[in-house]
């Protein structure tokens, strides 16, 4: 049985739809990513796990008990999100143990909960400083370590390394996932970064206008995108129609002689596997990027911008004509929709 169970929600702002139809099913333990651009409906459908909207239509089903109806604090929710809103007023040790205090956790537990979460954060020897004598990544975790000493039965994050920058992005992504194993915290976590989604989650969630597009492991929405639009979200650059036996676009029509699904559909690639210099076919160098282990290349071809890769030793320059080469290689099969989604 699942642990969490989000039943055909319907999700609403006055009356305009945010979420349609949601259904997802999350085992204990597990970290659940929710992927997506702006506006595809992430928070919102986290706003109502948490409590903070109520359902249109549809149930929310956590640990066997239907919670639909239940207020925000009775439901045993953690909350991280962007903003960490620690109190500027208290230390770091005491905006940690906030939450037990307000639970009525004796004192001596509490202390003992507080240090044992500031060490699994790393910040033990900051609990006496106040959130602005920390760093933006310390002031992160110590909202982490707010949430996860709490002991949630599910932990709720949105965005939460978007203020943080690049190294310490990556620092606390590993950071976060070694917490959620080791605690065996369940987490649905939102966010609108592909690379963060595919190295921390059990499971990926891709969300387009309020629907579920594809959902299931890193690896396999990475390998095998069912749709243009997750495909273009896992770097598939190069999605082109088939029909007959041609890729084709509003730019026209090239032969592709190998084998394609019957029918209609999409063929995806990723630029690294499209080779520039050799093939069956010839673009003009729009633009070249040096990228230290290989050039990427943007071809205007007979069906449109093509982006590739070859060896940095490539001699090519704007406006030269170039074979490039589009096989079976790398190559995914697309759908124009995601299955059961309504248009
Ligand atoms: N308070 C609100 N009132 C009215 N409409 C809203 C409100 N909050 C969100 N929406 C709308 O609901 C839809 C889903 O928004 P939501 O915030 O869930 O998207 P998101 O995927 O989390 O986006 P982002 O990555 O930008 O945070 C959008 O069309 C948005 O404009």
């Amino acid at each position: 049985m699942s642990f969490l169970s989000l039943q055909h929600l319907n999700l609403k702002y006055g009356k305009a739809d945010a979420v349609k139809d949601l259904s997802l099913d999350i085992e204990e333990g597990q970290l659940i990513s929710l992927l997506g651009p702006s506006g595809c409906g992430k928070t919102t459908t986290m706003r109502s796990v948490a409590g903070l909207l109520e359902p249109a239509k549809g149930r929310i089903v956590l640990g066997g008990q239907d919670i639909t109806d239940r207020s925000p604090d009775k439901r045993d929710i953690g909350l991280v999100f962007q903003s960490y809103a620690l109190f500027p007023h208290l230390t770091v040790f005491e905006n940690v143990a906030f939450g037990l205090k307000l639970r009525r956790v004796a004192a001596t537990e509490r202390d003992g909960r507080v240090r044992e979460a500031l060490s699994s954060v790393g910040l033990e020897e900051f609990s006496a400083r106040f959130p602005a004598q920390l760093s933006g990544g310390q002031q992160q975790r110590v909202a982490l370590a707010r949430a996860f000493v709490i002991r949630p039965k599910l932990l709720l994050l949105d965005e939460p390394l978007s203020n943080l920058d690049a190294r310490l992005r990556l620092e606390m992504r590993s950071e976060i996932r070694r917490l959620q194993r080791e605690l065996g915290i369940t987490m649905l976590y939102v966010t609108h970064d592909q690379g963060e989604a595919l190295s921390m989650s059990d499971r990926i969630v891709i969300m387009r206008a309020g629907h579920i597009e594809q959902d299931g492991p890193p690896e396999e929405v990475w390998s095998r995108p069912r749709t243009p639009f997750v495909a273009a979200f896992m770097g598939y650059e190069n999605v082109f129609a088939y029909e007959g036996g041609a890729l084709s676009s509003s730019a026209g029509r090239l032969a592709f002689p190998h084998p394609v699904p019957t029918g209609t559909g999409f063929l995806g690639w990723r630029p690294d596997s499209v080779q520039i210099g050799s093939g069956e076919y010839t673009g003009r160098v729009m633009a070249r990027s040096y990228q230290g282990q290989q050039v990427e290349f943007l071809l205007s071809s007979a069906v449109g911008l093509i982006k590739g890769v070859a060896p940095p030793d490539a001699p090519w320059v704007e406006g030269q004509d170039v074979a490039f080469n589009l096989g079976p290689a790398g190559m995914v099969s697309l759908v124009d929709t995601a299955p059961g989604v309504k248009a």
